[in-house]
């Protein structure tokens, strides 16, 4: 979504109240705008609020009708969340967080030794228009490497020349791109889809886009299974789901869709192992580099996260997973991260699988059900003074400050999305920030390069929308800098002790230690 589409549903918001209604093609669209409606539509009513209004040429052509975040909410979606669960739900999230905690390690390493290399890098854009050698590359470089540990038993062990880690944020920006409202016409006018090939560039171009996502899902699938044709049995998402499928008696499916309704053939267990990467790479990294600039923008709450940090974890330790319940303030700035710019800034639209009546509007089945975040997270009544950065709002208790979750009482934001289609790794999320999170606080000093001119700091504002996030389905902040270096001699010396004993780790672990 662009920022005038944007900025325009915050006006609408205002001007019509919690819930509207908009006419987009023939598309009924309906947008939420208060926690309160779309808790009762979209988590209480979840059983008719669960299916997707998918993008015709995003999902049926350029996915082959096989991505997981576009299925309708029928059996084929079932077994493929239900596959995710057991490889990232809570009980997997706890089993994660060891590889999270070794990545962390290695990514306040790269932070302590990064280098900005002045204004020529500027010119070399890599992936996702983010400039070569730039520090946002590291962050994103630890996002990807979770997923692909998850979902491949891999891991992204360099910071630059990973052409798999590149293709997939190159991947999730150009489906962000094709799958927005009206990006194609035929999504918006069915008449066309009758239309032969020679008629239909679009479609020669999504059917292009595919045999490029295929290049990647489906590589990684067919490694995996060159691996597992060797006798390897690993502990990853792909290679416990080949042998149990083997188990159930379907060594070989190739194909879309189910076999004998309970497995996932080839194309969707692709696809679907592909979703996990692309779910959690770029909206991990979103929060992250989010968070840095929020805390850059408000140097007091930095001072303040820093001193509870520093209350429970001297220079020659690292905080650990064990100290989240004594860092709530930390966890209260992760929280309101989400909240002020949640990642999927406006949620992914739901679905009306049947006609509804919900405070004497009619909402007619097929409509596409929008629970706005955006809007949710501005409430001025839910959230008071809603612009301002204030993690304090989260401090109210275990419940409060850990939730995120789909129960509809107090819940800390909606960056996570609603009822049954609520975030697939919600827990391996909240990991991630919170390990990445307090260690750097714990270890880096990291501030703006001052400009020349002025003397002020460079950087972009964190309230601001022009110039500081990018449009789209994910709104991620536009590159900016950051100078690191280590808080004192001590800290430095305890990173660099940890990063040389993981790289005995990595090894035991059959994993690539860290080129540098
Ligand atoms: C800060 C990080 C993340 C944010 C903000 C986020 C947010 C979201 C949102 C808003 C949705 C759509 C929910 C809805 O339809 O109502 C979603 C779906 C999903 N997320 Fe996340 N997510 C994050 C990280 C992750 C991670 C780390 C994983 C996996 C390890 C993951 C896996 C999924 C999956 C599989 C879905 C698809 C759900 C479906 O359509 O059934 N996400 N996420």
């Amino acid at each position: 979504m662009n920022l005038t589409k944007r900025a325009q549903f915050l006006r609408w918001a205002k001007q019509y109240g919690d819930i509207f209604y908009l006419r987009l093609g023939l598309q009924d669209v309906i947008v939420l705008n208060s926690a309160e409606a779309a808790d009762d539509l979209l988590t209480t009513r979840s059983r008719i609020y669960s299916g997707r209004a998918a993008p015709h040429v995003a999902q049926d052509i350029l996915s082959d009708g096989q991505r997981l975040l576009f299925l309708p909410y029928e059996r084929e979606w079932k077994i493929a969340r239900r596959a995710i669960a057991t490889a990232a739900g809570p009980a997997a999230a706890k089993r994660i967080r060891a590889f999270q905690e070794m990545e962390s390690r290695t990514t306040i390493f790269d932070l302590m030794h990064h280098k900005s290399r002045g204004p020529s890098h500027v010119q070399i854009a890599n992936a996702h228009g983010v400039p070569e050698g730039h520090w946002f590359h590291l962050m994103r470089r630890f996002s990807n490497s979770v997923p692909m540990n998850v979902a491949y038993g891999k891991r992204v062990s360099r910071i630059v020349d990973n052409p798999q880690m590149d293709k997939l944020y190159d991947l999730v920006e150009n489906f962000s791109r094709v799958s927005q409202p009206g990006h194609y016409l035929a999504d918006v006018v069915p008449l066309l889809r009758a239309l032969p090939d020679w008629l239909s560039p679009w479609r020669v171009q999504a059917k292009k886009m595919h045999e490029w996502e295929m290049g990647l899902f489906g590589g990684l699938l067919e490694e995996e299974k060159t691996i597992l044709s060797k006798g390897a049995a690993r502990d990853n998402f792909l290679n416990t789901y080949l042998r149990a499928r083997a188990a159930g008696g379907y060594a070989d499916a190739p194909g879309n869709g189910l076999v004998g309704d309970v497995w996932m053939r080839d194309k969707m267990l692709a696809y679907t192992a592909g979703s996990l990467l692309e779910a959690a790479s770029d909206t991990t990294a979103t929060a992250l580099l989010a968070f840095v600039l929020a805390m850059l923008c408000n140097p007091d709450i930095l001072q303040k996260a820093r001193e509870e940090i520093d209350s429970i974890a001297g220079p020659g330790r690292m905080p650990t997973f064990d100290d989240v319940e004594r860092l709530p303030y930390v966890v209260g700035c992760i929280q309101e991260t989400l909240r002020c710019r949640a990642p999927v800034i406006v949620g992914v639209p739901h679905r009306a699988d049947e006609d509804d009546e919900y405070r004497g509007y009619h909402i007619p089945k097929g409509a596409t059900v929008i629970g706005n975040a955006w809007a949710i997270h501005m409430d001025p009544v839910r959230y008071p003074d809603p612009t301002a950065f204030k993690p304090e709002r989260h401090l109210g208790g275990p419940a409060l400050r850990r939730a995120g979750g789909p129960d509809p009482e107090g819940r800390a934001h909606y960056a996570f999305g609603f009822g049954r289609r609520f975030c697939g790794g919600k827990d391996v999320a909240e990991a991630s920030l919170f390990i990445l999170c307090a260690r750097l606080l714990w270890g880096i000093d990291f501030r703006a390069p001052s400009d020349p001119a002025t003397g002020t700091p460079r950087l972009p504002d964190f309230r601001g929308e022009e110039g500081t996030w990018s449009p789209g389905f994910i709104s991620t902040p536009v590159p900016y800098d950051v100078e690191f270096a280590p808080r004192s001699a001590e800290h430095a010396d305890t990173i660099l002790r940890s990063f040389e004993e993981l790289q005995d780790e990595w090894r035991d672990m059959g994993l690539p230690g860290d080129e540098r």
